[in-house]
């Protein structure tokens, strides 16, 4: 059991409650986040349906500070829809969602999300391919403004270096200027993942990241995402199990839109209500 299920369990055992949020939220509200509870996301009994059908039903889960989480769960298990609850692109019908102790996600807006430090990967790479790798960068980093711009505008050395300390992060320091549409896809996946922490998320969602990729981009991916946990929580959704296996200490498993487990990959692995609804059929 990690530290975060712990301090959660001690305090449903303080409270005898099944769910903590309203007992820690006890901070103003505010736009910097409260993550001094040590919990980057909580999601309580969120249930959200499509013409009648739960994609999310009464799901419980939270994330922590720093945390690196993977989440896997067979097609249609909800996933993309959990996603799309925590960055405001689909509202729940019932639940709660906050980021920190202190921000509603649900009241707010889909770039408000985002500016309040919730950054998401979608599957497909989507990079200015006809700008260089740096001003890329250089674009997440001015993301309110336009283009031109951006690309006008006079970089502080502090910023520079702060591009320069990404690129050497996500191993593009020797590609900073070539075009991002001659990059490989692994490249592109995580020049993409560099333009995502220009904007310093808390919070960072990657979805299948490593789809597509060769052996040994997804080596590099996984040590990309892993040294960022610490400074970021980031929850990566993805059915590579092999890459899962490599990155995560802690695994939720989703199944017909609720946790079916949670626990290391060995554990998850081990459990048979997953083999029977997942890893069985994976076999
Ligand atoms: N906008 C929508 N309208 C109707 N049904 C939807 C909608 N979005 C999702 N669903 C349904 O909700 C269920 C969960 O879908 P979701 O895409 O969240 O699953 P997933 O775990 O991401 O699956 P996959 O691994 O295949 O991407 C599916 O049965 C899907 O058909």
């Amino acid at each position: 059991m990690n530290a975060l299920s712990r301090s959660l369990d001690d305090f449903r055992e303080l409270m005898r409650r099944d769910q903590v949020f309203d007992l820690v939220n006890r901070s103003a509200r505010n736009d910097t986040v409260d993550m001094s509870h040590g919990v980057a996301l909580y999601l309580e009994g969120i249930t959200k349906s499509f013409d009648g059908f739960r994609a999310l039903d009464d799901l419980t889960l939270y994330i922590g500070d720093g945390e690196l989480r993977c989440i896997i769960g067979p097609n249609g298990a909800g996933k993309t829809t959990l996603m799309d609850v925590i960055t405001g692109k689909t509202r729940p019908d019932e639940g709660s969602a906050w980021f920190g102790s202190n921000m509603d996600l649900l009241r707010l807006k889909e770039h408000e999300v985002a500016q309040r430090g919730i950054g998401r990967k979608f599957q497909k790479p989507t990079v200015y391919e006809n700008h260089t790798v740096f001003e890329n960068l250089e674009l997440a980093m001015h993301a309110d403004r336009g283009i031109m711009t951006s690309l006008t505008w006079r970089l502080s050395g502090e910023q520079q270096d702060r591009i320069g300390e990404i690129l050497e992060l996500i191993g593009l320091t020797a590609r900073r200027d070539t075009e991002a549409g001659l990059l490989s896809h692994g490249q592109k996946q995580w020049l993409e993942i560099g333009s995502l922490l220009m904007q310093n998320p808390r919070l960072l969602l990657v979805d299948e990241p490593v789809a597509g990729m060769s052996g040994q981009e997804t080596e590099a991916t996984a040590e990309l995402l892993t040294s960022l946990a610490g400074k970021h929580s980031v929850v990566v959704v993805e059915h590579d199990m092999d890459f899962v296996r490599s990155i995560a200490r802690e695994v939720t498993v989703l199944h017909q839109g609720s946790v079916l487990a949670e626990g290391s990959m060995d554990q998850v692995q081990n459990d048979p209500r997953v083999r029977e609804v997942y890893l069985g059929e994976e076999e």
